[in-house]
């Protein structure tokens, strides 16, 4: 290999931290200044150049040079910055680059980038983009539902990139068996299809058949090139995203981050609340404000556990409502998706069911104890609307989740505020801790980020063949049990600062459940050893 080609490939390149015995071996004497760094020496440079960067846009961009040069090095420094670099590398700052992806365009991260008018280049471009590396973990999106930012074509293709970078500094996921995917089917974004600098497809999304048969080819060529793939699904939209899920969870390991990473989180951050009054799941109710793919993914997750917990079937729908654009769901009405027609209501059981178009009426009428919001309506939850969370129970549980922080439904200080602290708040981005009355509230962050690493070690692991709904459940209720409850102001879901821990935690339990479930075809059947054996440590 040519010296400059090790240098500039970001899986073998160790920079000015090449030892004098491997520049000689690699024929690297004499192109790299002499003086030989250890790694923390380097990460010291970076990290002091990283902090004159003047704003989380340009912090962003430094820390992807980094990555794009040297993934040892990157890692090394996400772990020792890891809460600090978390909303800079992901959310909510990755909401930025997406939305200028075309005019920031400087390097390809190694994605691959399908295109919707060639299925007959799949391979190829799977070929291409994975060199002779053994490809096991895949995040793909079409980012039709970028976030709550919606449509951004091509240039989604940094929330693959940036939903694995979180996978190896969570879990340790080794970051050259990883492929990033966008899948570039067109795009609705009007503004996209005008800029003449817009790097994707110039052309109207497809929907329908030729999409489906697409993600066939997609799916049957990915599963023939890499055994033992796990095929993450990112930021699909409503119309798809639960359609491709169904489609082939019953046939290979797969996962779709916002119906069931997004559901363990915030049953995990229910759980977590429920700990510290000792009420029962079985008591609460349910408000699912925004019935989209997160919304109803949720309220499948937290349904399933009621009745897992006792209730039957349709006990525990009773306890649930969930609202959309048209207000509360009817089941009278002709636009439900398929996800939301279990949890419509007959609207011959509310007196006032012409005035169920608005939140708060909806509160005051079905008296909720807990409200989660996947709508992207920033500011729906309004002080009248906590103050009357605050009227159905003693500490009801509102979790604002909408993400980027231009789409939350309240921040946790309002919702703190608001509810004179009694409200258990997590938001969906960080959230700094909130001093109110005396008391610090550490706000917990209700991001599947906090889960899915830790759910893929798992799924890797033990090389299970399929993700099962019992795997989900252990995975959320291995996230109890890491917080102090009896501090005052605890958070109700573990800290992102010690989000390796909560990984290692999720992926046993993942794992174990796995083979209980005769799923786990690794050939290590202790699932802790199996777990530590494929964490990857960034060293040289
Ligand atoms: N914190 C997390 O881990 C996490 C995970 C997934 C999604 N999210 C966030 O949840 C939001 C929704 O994501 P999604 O993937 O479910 O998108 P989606 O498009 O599938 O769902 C959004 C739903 O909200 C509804 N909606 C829009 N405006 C509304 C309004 N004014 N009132 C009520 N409902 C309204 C839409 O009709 C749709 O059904 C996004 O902001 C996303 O960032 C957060
Ligand atoms: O990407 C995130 O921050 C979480 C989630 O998957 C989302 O779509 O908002
Ligand atoms: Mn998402």
């Amino acid at each position: 290999m040519r010296a400059h080609e090790i240098l500039n490939n970001p899986f073998l390149n160790k920079g000015t931290a090449f030892t004098e015995a491997e520049r000689k071996s690699l024929g690297l004497v004499g192109i790299l200044p002499p003086y030989v760094q250890t790694i923390d020496q380097q990460a010291e440079q970076t990290y002091q150049q990283y902090l004159t960067k003047p704003n989380d846009l340009e912090k962003r961009h430094f820390l992807m040079e980094i990555f794009n040069t040297n993934r040892t090095l990157f890692y090394y420094l996400f772990n020792q910055h890891i809460v600090e670099f978390n909303p800079i590398v992901y959310d909510p700052t990755i909401a930025d680059t997406i939305e200028n992806y075309s005019h920031l365009f400087v390097d390809t991260q190694y994605a691959a980038y399908l295109d919707i008018n060639h299925p007959e280049n799949i391979k190829e471009t799977l070929e291409n983009a994975a060199g002779d590396r053994k490809i096991r973990l895949i995040v793909v999106t079409d980012a039709e539902g970028i976030l709550g930012i919606g449509d951004w074509g091509t240039q989604g293709v940094d929330i693959s990139v940036g939903k694995l970078m979180i996978y190896t500094a969570a879990a340790g996921i080794d970051p050259e068996c990883v492929l990033p995917i966008v899948i570039d089917a067109g795009t609705t974004r009007q503004e996209l299809l005008n800029d003449p600098l817009y790097l994707g497809n110039h052309q109207e999304r497809l929907y329908g058949d030729d999409y489906y048969d697409f993600i066939d080819q997609f799916v049957n060529t990915a599963e023939d090139m890499f055994p033992k793939l796990y095929l993450h699904w990112e930021d699909f939209g409503r119309s798809n995203a639960a359609t491709i899920l169904n489609k082939y969870k019953n046939i290979i390991p797969t996962f779709n981050d916002d119906i069931q990473g997004t559901g363990i989180v915030v049953l995990g951050g229910i759980f977590g609340s429920l700990d510290i009054t000792g009420e029962k799941l079985t008591d609460q109710v349910y408000l699912c404000y925004g019935g989209g793919s997160a919304g109803a993914g949720i309220s499948n997750r937290v349904h399933a556990e009621m009745v897992s917990e006792g209730l039957s079937e349709e006990e525990a729908y009773k306890r649930f409502f969930m609202v959309d654009k048209q207000g509360l769901l009817f089941d009278d009405m002709t636009d439900l998706t398929p996800a939301q027609k279990p949890f419509a209501k007959k609207r011959s059981d509310f007196a006032n069911a012409a005035e169920m178009t608005d939140l708060l009426t909806i509160i005051k009428t079905v008296k909720p104890t807990i409200l989660v919001g996947t709508s992207t309506d920033p500011g729906a939850f309004t002080k009248e609307v906590v103050e009357a969370m605050c009227s159905n129970t003693a500490r009801p549980i509102i979790f604002p989740i909408s993400n980027p922080t231009k789409k939350l439904e309240a921040t946790a200080q309002q919702v703190i505020e608001w509810s004179d602290g009694k409200a258990f708040v997590a938001t969906g981005v960080p959230s700094d801790t909130i001093t109110y009355k005396g008391v610090d509230y550490q706000i917990g962050q209700a991001n599947n980020a906090l889960i899915y690493p830790g759910l893929g070690l798992g799924m890797l692991a033990s090389e299970a063949s399929l993700l099962t709904d019992e795997m989900i459940g252990a995975a959320a209720h291995s996230l109890s049990g890491l917080v102090d409850l009896t501090q005052a102001g605890a958070p109700v879901l573990p800290p992102f600062q010690y989000v390796a821990d909560v990984s290692i935690k999720v992926a046993e339990a993942v794992a174990n459940m796995a083979k209980s479930q005769g799923l786990a075809q690794a050939k290590e059947t202790d699932m802790s050893k199996a777990v530590k054996n494929l964490k990857w440590y960034p060293e040289y």
